[in-house]
């Protein structure tokens, strides 16, 4: 397969449907052979966003480039992306071979190289032996391949993935997922993979956008979104944060009910603190700690521990590593919590 590729420039989107504002003020840059992944709740943009892309839906204000040209003009079929839906949307009375084809004569490709092309793109999805089946004949994962061997065979300059792996059984998912990677990888293809799941985000993408209402949260690596949280939303909607409410008093961020909290930044007007679950050491009350709590309730994971603690701030959420034959804290026992200052991000509302 010889795609070029090509990255992706948004530049200042707006889109309504009607007088329903769902997209505002969208910039980003998605860099040549890049997994980009387009992360939110449901109702957040995401698809809109892809579609807009795409050139489906309602026209945009805005500029979006892909290979350095405007292509917000052009009809769906002359921008060069490949979409793969949810559904598939594989036509049940072709045999995978003519399902793939079919996007190939549409563009009124010459017959004798569709043959190639249409075998060329079975085979890197691992499924040419299996070309005269028909689709009901496959299984779920399968004929997701089958709609990424047609979309890959009229060579797009990007890939567009809308929830792709949502109509898969959790181990499929996971598989896939590896699947799609490694794929991406070996073609190269600019890519975007909208998801609401932040697992299935977090382990393909080299970067994300995390939305919420129309609006783009932040962009960055997993890691950096997880780590350096630029707000509330972001660091809520990444795994699970405690984020409690205070000032910043002489360097030292003090809670609402005055528990004092060491940080490794000084973040001018910062007024919240995010404290992941495994950051936070637990020990007997009396211990030197940062804050002090009662175990509400507690909950044993396997690798690890679940403790719900009531503290002045708050519930907090706390896990502990299990380790091999160590009694837990039971519910009810009074203990005190540290926390490393280097692992507390600091929020500006
Ligand atoms: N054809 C439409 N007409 C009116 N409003 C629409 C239309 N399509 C989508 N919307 C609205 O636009 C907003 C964004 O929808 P979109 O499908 O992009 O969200 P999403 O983040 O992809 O959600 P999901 O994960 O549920 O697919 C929603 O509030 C939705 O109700």
């Amino acid at each position: 397969m010889s795609q070029t590729k090509a990255g992706i420039q948004i530049e200042d989107l707006h889109l309504s449907f009607g007088e329903t504002k769902v997209l505002e003020g969208i910039n980003m840059v998605i860099e040549p052979g890049e997994f980009f992944a387009f992360l939110g709740p449901s109702g957040s943009g995401k698809s809109t966003l892809l579609r807009a892309i795409a050139g489906f839906g309602p026209t945009p204000r805005g500029r979006i480039l892909i290979g350095g040209h405007d292509i917000a003009s052009l009809p769906p079929w002359k921008r060069n992306v490949g979409m793969v839906f949810q559904s598939y949307a594989l036509w049940p009375h072709m045999s995978v071979r003519r399902n793939v084809a079919f996007g190939l004569e549409e563009r009124r490709i010459p017959k004798r190289e569709i043959g190639t092309k249409v075998e060329q793109a079975l085979e890197t999805v691992g499924l040419l032996h299996l070309a005269d089946r028909m689709p009901a004949q496959l299984s779920g994962g399968q004929q997701q391949r089958v709609a990424l061997a047609r979309t890959i065979a009229i060579e797009p300059q990007v890939l567009l993935l809308d929830e792709p792996l949502s109509n898969l059984d959790a181990a499929l998912r996971v598989q896939m997922r590896r699947e799609l990677l490694a794929l991406q990888r070996k073609l190269g293809l600019t890519t975007i993979f909208v998801t609401h799941d932040q697992e299935e985000a977090n382990t393909t993408s080299d970067r994300m956008a995390v939305l919420d209402r129309g609006v783009i949260q932040q962009i960055g690596t997993p890691q950096q979104l997880y780590d350096y949280p630029e707000n509330a939303f972001v660091a809520g909607f990444l795994g699970t944060a405690n984020i409690l409410k205070g000032t910043m008093q002489e360097g030292t961020f003090v809670t609402e009910a005055g528990q004092r909290l060491p940080t490794s930044e000084n973040v001018l007007g910062a007024n919240r603190i995010v404290l992941r679950p495994q950051n936070i050491r637990l020990a007997d009350a009396g211990a030197d700690g940062d804050i002090v709590g009662q175990v509400a309730h507690r909950e044993f994971l396997g690798s690890q521990i679940r403790y719900l603690v009531d503290t002045p701030d708050g519930c907090i959420v706390i896990d502990m590593l299990h380790s091999f034959g160590q009694p837990p804290f039971e519910p009810g026992a009074s203990i005190s919590m540290s926390i490393d200052s280097r692992t507390a991000p600091l929020l500006v509302d």
